[in-house]
């Protein structure tokens, strides 16, 4: 805990007043994921998992206090043994000899009552215990799941969908585990040593610190164990973050997979992966082996020295045999959770590092914030859109946009062309704030976005992607996604509207198939369909379409635009184009090149003109022909 206490918050590192001294933006957040850590970046980590695991079991203080005087009671009850055992050798044995039996009756009795109460307050201990760390995980997973999804598209870009899922299952389960099987075992070991230790002391107070005197071998041990197991834990989560990644990015494209044969480049990269993480577990349990049964050669040769010693002075007539046998028997009780506390801080290093990769994660802010004091979007939206001087960059590398001056009055459809990686799409996600632009404003009906609560934005603008993405649960349910507290007539009002009506109503449970099921699985078009309701449903007043690159049949495709002219009625839309025929439906086409808009226009003037549109159009034309 002296860490915490001389580690300043992250927000008052300073960045780099040694040379030792790590810059924050090192390892804040997930920043030091991947890196081998050095001793002082390992402290800010840790410091940051104690502030998260402290502010995880804050609200549980009274249930910790009591799990405390639980195991108290536990541990007398565990550390009376002895005790009696000595009594009954010294006093109620000889008294027998004399003819007195009461006095090894009451010992009987005595031992039996520590042992039922022992079994009782264990049994409850494990009740608390399990209620309280599934309450502590619990809370840990709403809250990582909730940060993973209010964290911004560009960081899920960078970070992959694999780690969040390795932070969310394999981390917590790590936690879960220490939990379950460490906690039991903490308390009463770090109990028990102590309360022997004490008694020892207290008992004989020579013999006592000749026992203790392994204490100094121990903490050296330890010290060893300590450095070396972290460094390995580290690497262990690492390992099986990369492997749960490669897993679920394999499991996600199956198809490509498939299609181009990678099974085998894909078996290497993961058998690897794998491997690695199989060698960084193995690694860690070398560690131990090394540990433990050191741990248990100082405990015996504790123990021989204190019999030696011991007998000795039985020998002598200063020590009773009785009183040595439970001097035995308490130096054996101090070794025994010495070794289970070992096992614990297996765990614990384990957990320690899991918890260093959530802490991380949940350190990780939005770089699209909301704003602090949010200017409040009209109920009713006319859908202007500006674009004042904006650049942007995704990183310091190339600036994508370096100049773009738009404004699209309400109700205008405008079709976005160019060739790819013109910056088409970086234009459509900057207008749905899912960047915001390195200098300039976006607005909407004149507020820039970044003023905009979420609510009120996804009020105004809504972007239909390429993919057209269906969550599972029925075909209700994905076009209700527009508008959670749509009624079914709504739902299905917004289905017709685009003429999407007939299909659903003919798929084997009409707006309740299952789109994951067998009989529900959707086309390509027809997935844009939904999408295409969903969007009429949510009614933004602007829209930004990523017209999907797959070329749909022609009756789909022409189902296809009969939607889309419904779904464009009356809203500002902008159209990433990839078909002649929504370009011509346009009111405005803007052509991009380099990230500039390098033509600007009606479709009609355009194609007219002697400008890269025209040269498009024509070879657009003669592709149809
Ligand atoms: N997340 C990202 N990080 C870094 N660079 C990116 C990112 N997304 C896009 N880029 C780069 O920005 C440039 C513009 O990309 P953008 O996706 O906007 O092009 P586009 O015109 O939509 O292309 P396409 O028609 O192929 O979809 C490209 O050079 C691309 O490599």
């Amino acid at each position: 805990m002296s860490v915490q206490a001389t580690t300043p918050g992250p927000d008052q590192v300073p960045e780099s007043d040694t040379a030792l001294e790590p810059k924050v933006e090192s390892w804040r957040g997930v920043a030091a994921e991947d890196q081998e850590v050095s001793v002082a970046t390992g402290v800010h980590l840790q410091a940051r998992s104690r502030r998260l695991l402290a502010d995880l079991l804050r609200p549980y203080k009274f249930r910790m206090f009591v799990l405390l005087l639980v195991t108290a009671v536990t541990q007398g009850s565990y550390l009376a043994g002895p005790l009696i055992v000595a009594y009954g050798i010294d006093t109620a044995i000889p008294a027998l000899i004399r003819g007195d039996g009461g006095p090894l009756v009451l010992t009987t009795i005595a031992y039996l009552g520590a042992g039922v109460i022992n079994a009782l307050t264990r049994a409850l201990f494990t009740r608390l215990t399990a209620t309280l760390s599934q309450l502590v995980l619990l809370e840990l997973r709403q809250r990582t799941f909730r940060h993973a999804q209010r964290l911004s598209v560009d960081f899920h870009e960078k970070y992959t969908s694999g780690k969040v899922i390795s932070r969310l299952s394999s981390d917590v389960e790590t936690l879960r585990d220490l939990a379950a099987e460490g906690l039991d075992n903490l308390a009463n070991s770090v109990l028990s040593v102590l309360v022997v230790s004490v008694t020892l002391v207290v008992y004989d107070w020579k013999l006592g610190l000749v026992a203790l005197a392994a204490f100094i071998p121990i903490a050296f041990l330890t010290r060893w164990y300590q450095r070396a197991s972290q460094k390995i834990y580290r690497r262990t989560r690492t390992a099986i973050a990369a492997t749960i990644t490669q897993f679920a990015e394999t499991m996600n494209g199956m198809r490509a997979v498939q299609a181009f044969r990678r099974e085998s480049k894909n078996k290497q990269i993961f058998g690897s992966l794998n491997k690695e993480y199989s060698d960084a577990t193995r690694d860690s349990m070398f560690v131990l082996a090394i540990f433990t049964p050191a741990l248990r050669l100082i405990g015996n040769i504790s123990l021989a020295v204190v019999m030696v010693l011991g007998a000795m002075r039985v020998i002598d007539g200063t020590f009773e045999i009785g009183a040595l046998a439970a001097f035995a028997l308490y130096v054996r009780r101090m070794y025994d959770p010495l070794e289970e506390l070992a096992y614990f801080y297996n765990g614990l290093q384990s957990a320690t590092a899991a918890l260093e990769k959530i802490s991380g994660l949940l350190e990780e802010q939005p770089s699209v914030p909301e704003p602090a004091k949010p200017t409040a979007l009209p109920a009713k939206v006319h859908g202007d859109v500006r674009f004042d001087d904006v650049q942007f960059a995704y990183n310091e590398h190339a600036k994508v946009l370096p100049d773009i001056q738009l404004e699209i009055p309400a109700g205008q459809t405008v079709a976005v062309v160019g060739a790819t990686g013109a910056g088409k799409s970086t234009l459509a996600k900057l207008l749905s704030r899912f960047y915001d632009p390195t200098e300039g404003t976006v607005s909407l009906d004149g507020i820039s976005l970044d003023q905009l609560t979420v609510p009120d934005l996804r009020r105004g603008v809504v972007m239909v992607t390429q993919e057209s993405f269906l969550f599972s649960g029925s075909v209700a349910d994905n076009i209700a996604l527009g508008k959670p507290d749509a009624t079914r007539a709504e739902i299905e009002a917004a289905a017709d509207a685009i003429g999407a009506g007939e299909f659903i109503r003919s798929l084997p449970e009409g707006f309740d198939t299952d789109v994951r099921k067998r009989g529900g699985r959707l086309s390509a078009g027809q997935r844009q369909l939904v999408a295409f309701a969903r969007a009429f449903l949510a009614d933004p007043a602007v829209l930004i379409l990523d017209e999907a690159t797959a070329s749909l049949d022609i009756p789909s495709e022409r189902a296809v635009q009969h939607a889309l002219q419904s779904v464009l009625a009356g809203r500002t839309a902008v159209i990433i184009a990839h078909r002649l025929s929504t370009v011509l439906i346009a009111d405005r086409v803007l052509v991009m090149e380099h990230g500039r808009i390098v033509e600007d226009g009606s479709p009609d003037e355009l194609i007219g003109g002697s400008g890269h549109f025209a040269g498009l159009h024509k070879a657009w034309k003669q592709s149809l022909v």
